[in-house]
């Protein structure tokens, strides 16, 4: 099958053409060695193009224990050899792929160039003109303003802990990783998730220990509702949030949020704690960070590569959040502890018994 990948600037690869259909989306990456299953199935990818940098996508299956969701999220995959399971998978998914390019070298154009936009025609008779005119219909993230319903829940979830510490967590599903839930049930903590759009009065109608915004894909611009639902909870319950969940906690506490180059996109991104001074191997994936954490909150860990806020923070308020993934799926569990601290701001934190993963 003929495929092509349209470049923003108007630059065209060629490629094997592995499933069917035509897309566009921004073109992002990770250099994760492993963890496809985990990584096609993040619903913080919507919108986007996801390339593998590493070069064999596939090598040990694909297992449905592995998912983070119930579906694939990126609209098209690029990678330089996709095994024949991995591309059923994608094929039953109606999710477009492509293989025999040099991967590395893309990300390295997108390291080099910034974030980019693409269009992919994928078929048997497709031509250059086709992806060219995806990459002409292709929208920047900021401009999906829908994504927040594209990823959410439709409607309240309740998902019940496996003992241990007592309490319960309001999720606020922005397009959030089971594993999030899971981290959470095997601490013991009962999780209700509720739609990104969630209001003041369907949040009353649940035990709230903690209030947690979950991460999820685009600019945190596109989450008014979140942001105004954390908002109002600013004091009255504690506050945690990974990856957009921090994004939009910053927002709402008067913070700001900019577009990065091209993001932190991968399983080694090291991060220090400005207490301990310790550096933890973290899991990342994406393109916008908190530009000022507005006057309440401390930036507690920061990014070794480039000084961006990682971990921030208020004691008196009880707020914690990261911009990685303390869930890991895929990527280190270095930093798993985020969640102890998270359910150690409930009262019921005493009788908290450290979960064994
Ligand atoms: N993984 C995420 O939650 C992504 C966060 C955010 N939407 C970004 O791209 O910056």
């Amino acid at each position: 099958m003929e495929a092509y990948v349209a470049l923003e600037g108007g630059h065209v690869v060629e490629a094997r053409g592995r499933v069917s259909g035509s897309t566009r989306g921004e073109l992002v990456f990770t250099t994760a060695y492993t963890g496809y299953e985990e990584s096609l199935t993040d619903p913080s990818y919507e919108e986007q193009v996801l390339t593998f940098s590493y070069p064999l996508i596939g090598n040990y299956g694909v297992r449905e224990e592995r998912f983070e969701s119930e579906r694939v999220h990126p609209n098209a995959v690029v990678a330089r050899e996709l095994t024949d399971e991995v591309v059923e998978w994608l094929d039953e998914e109606d999710t477009p792929a492509v293989d025999h390019l040099d991967t590395r070298d893309l990300v390295t154009d997108i390291r080099e160039g910034g974030a980019m936009k693409c269009g992919i025609a994928v078929g048997e008779d497709v031509t250059e003109q086709d992806a060219l005119d995806e990459l002409d219909a292709c929208k920047g993230m900021s401009e999906h303003t829908e994504i927040g319903e594209q990823v959410s829940v439709d409607e309240h979830e309740h998902h019940e802990g496996d003992g241990g510490v007592d309490a319960s967590v309001t999720l606020i599903d922005c397009g959030a990783k089971g594993s999030i839930v899971d981290s959470l049930n095997a601490r013991g903590a009962d999780v209700d998730v509720l739609p990104y759009d969630a209001t003041v009065e369907d949040v009353e109608s649940y035990d709230t220990d903690v209030l947690f915004i979950s991460n999820g894909p685009g600019d945190p611009a596109n989450f008014e509702p979140t942001i105004e639902l954390v908002d109002h909870y600013v004091g009255e319950v504690p506050l945690a949030g990974i990856c957009l969940g921090q994004q939009i906690v910053a927002e709402a506490l008067g913070g700001t949020t900019a577009k990065m180059d091209f993001g932190h996109r991968g399983v080694n991104q090291p991060v220090m704690d400005t207490r301990t001074k310790q550096v933890v191997m973290t899991t990342q994936n994406h393109g916008y960070t908190v530009d000022e954490p507005g006057e309440k909150l401390n930036v507690t860990q920061f990014n070794v590569n480039d000084d961006t806020p990682e971990g921030l923070e208020n004691d008196e308020l009880d707020i914690i959040t990261r911009q990685y993934h303390p869930e890991a799926n895929p990527g280190p569990n270095d930093s798993l502890d985020f969640f102890d601290d998270v359910l150690g701001m409930t009262d019921s934190s005493q009788t908290a018994v450290p979960a064994d993963d």
